[in-house]
């Protein structure tokens, strides 16, 4: 795996030197101020963190290196044969900051292949749970047993200099994306087609060989898992799972811990486990209705109902974006060329047309517009991936992809452990209280 480690140091060389000469240069100046309101509601809008992978713009979406999705699908290198791109490529560019040829990313792919065995220790530790427990839970704590495998660990424990950190860092992520496919396959086959596996083919891509393992053999599925797998790479740093992997990672916790927390993150419902979430919303409404196509009528009115219920709708709103989610847009393309008249796809478009104006009407949603999980779901459910507490596992697959690129920036970087300040509500009272002029 030489040279693409090679290449990322010698970038990772500069950057930290032009970080050093910015805050020497420019250390004080400010980039924002902090309201009380912020530090109590979730810190929207403070910026705090450095992540080099992607930057998101609230009414454009993502970019990753300045590329957006639609750039991306364009210009990143394909399988033979295939339209869309292949994550190989999206994680080299995350990691380079340059554009790869098909080389590199071939490179990136027998890497990864041959580095995919998981020891059988991991598979006991999925094993031992419950076939009925949680895909995810299964998931975070396969990625725990893995981290006996740390480089990262074994070397901090031998005692080595900060100025090594990142080198381990590394060999330690391309390891873990490597094995993350057979694991999550595993964890798929074990609890929904009996325990039978397969064995991988690592002749196969990334994603190709993912979906060989989960028992997907369609040319469509593998164009999707490698369109799925790109564009849930990556969301900026302070979503709930980046932002977890970087704050833990900080602690010089190794990749195998800093990325569990990460996914322990994605598991929540307002983050990644919302795409199980709207299938499962949109499958009881079609239930409750008895029709797999229910009316635009009949949508707006179940919307009204969830609201009601004192629910949120899955897969709309966004903690940042204030438009519709060009991760959305991509799937929604994707949809109109393989599968446009499927009745859960032309549901989710449905729900698209009436739910914005609904959440609008409440004048509290900031944003009405729908977001990646909207749309996910119907695609999988389209090729047969029907089970859909699985889904959030595929999220995870794609999103260490972005945060693991990003913990080999950490490292290179020698960004310290993060700690914030916290105060308590009795001190901002008194704050309050010696900083306002009284009226
Ligand atoms: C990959 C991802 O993580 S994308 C996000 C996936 N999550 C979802 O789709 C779950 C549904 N959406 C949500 O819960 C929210 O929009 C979030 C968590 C994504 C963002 O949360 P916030 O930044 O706090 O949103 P916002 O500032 O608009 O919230 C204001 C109010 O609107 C509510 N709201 C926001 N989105 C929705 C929604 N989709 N349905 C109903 N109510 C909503 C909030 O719950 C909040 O209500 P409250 O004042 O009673 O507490
Ligand atoms: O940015 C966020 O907060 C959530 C999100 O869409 C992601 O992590 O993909």
């Amino acid at each position: 795996m030489g040279y693409v480690k090679d290449r990322f140091k010698e970038i990772a060389d500069i950057q930290s030197q032009e970080i050093k000469n910015l805050i020497a240069q420019h250390g004080e100046t400010k980039v924002g101020d902090v309201t009380l309101a912020q530090v109590y509601q979730g810190m929207r809008g403070i910026t705090g963190l450095v992540t080099e992978t992607s930057l998101l713009d609230s009414n454009e979406g993502i970019r990753f290196r300045g590329f957006s999705i639609p750039e991306l699908r364009d210009r990143l290198p394909k399988a033979e044969g295939g339209n869309e791109p292949l994550p190989e490529g999206l994680f080299y560019l995350m990691l380079t900051g340059q554009v790869p040829t098909q080389e590199d990313v071939e490179h990136i792919s027998a890497t990864w292949a041959r580095r995919s065995h998981v020891p059988n220790h991991v598979f006991d530790v999925i094993e031992s749970f419950p076939v009925s427990s949680h895909p995810m839970t299964q998931f975070c704590a396969a990625i725990l047993a893995l981290q006996t495998e740390s480089k990262f660990a074994k070397a901090y424990e031998e005692g080595i200099s900060k100025k090594q950190y990142w080198d381990f860092v590394y060999e330690d992520s391309m390891t873990l994306i490597a094995r993350l496919p057979r694991i999550a396959a595993y964890i798929y086959r074990r609890k929904y087609k009996n325990g039978e596996h397969i064995q991988p083919d690592g002749m196969l891509d990334w994603s190709a060989n993912f979906a060989h393992m989960l028992g997907f053999n369609d040319d469509g599925f593998k164009e999707l898992m490698r369109l799925y797998l790109t564009i849930h790479a990556d969301h900026e740093g302070g979503n709930v799972s980046a932002h977890a992997t970087h704050l833990v990672g900080s602690a010089l916790s190794d990749p195998y811990l800093s990325f569990t927390a990460g996914m322990t993150g994605l598991a929540g419902p307002l983050h990644g486990l919302a795409n199980q979430e709207v299938i499962r919303w949109i499958e009881e409404l079609q239930k409750e209705l008895g029709t797999d196509r229910p009316t635009k009528e009949q949508i707006a009115q179940y919307i009204k109902d969830t609201l009601a219920a004192g629910k949120v709708v899955p897969g709309y709103g966004h903690a940042v974006l204030r438009k519709t989610d060009p991760r959305f847009t991509a799937q929604m393309e994707f949809a109109k060329k393989h599968c446009p008249d499927d009745a859960t796809v032309q549901t989710v478009w449905n729900v698209y047309e009436v739910a914005p104006a609904i959440l609008e009407s409440t004048g509290k949603i900031k944003n009405p517009w729908p977001n990646v999980d909207a749309h996910s779901g119907s695609l999988l459910k389209h090729y047969g991936l029907v089970e859909e507490d699985f889904y959030t596992v595929l999220f995870g697959v794609s999103r260490a992809l972005g945060v693991l690129a990003s913990l080999c920036w950490d490292r290179a970087l020698g960004f310290p452990i993060e700690r914030p300040k916290s105060i308590t509500t009795e001190w901002a009272k008194q704050f309050v209280a010696k900083n306002e002029p009284v009226a």
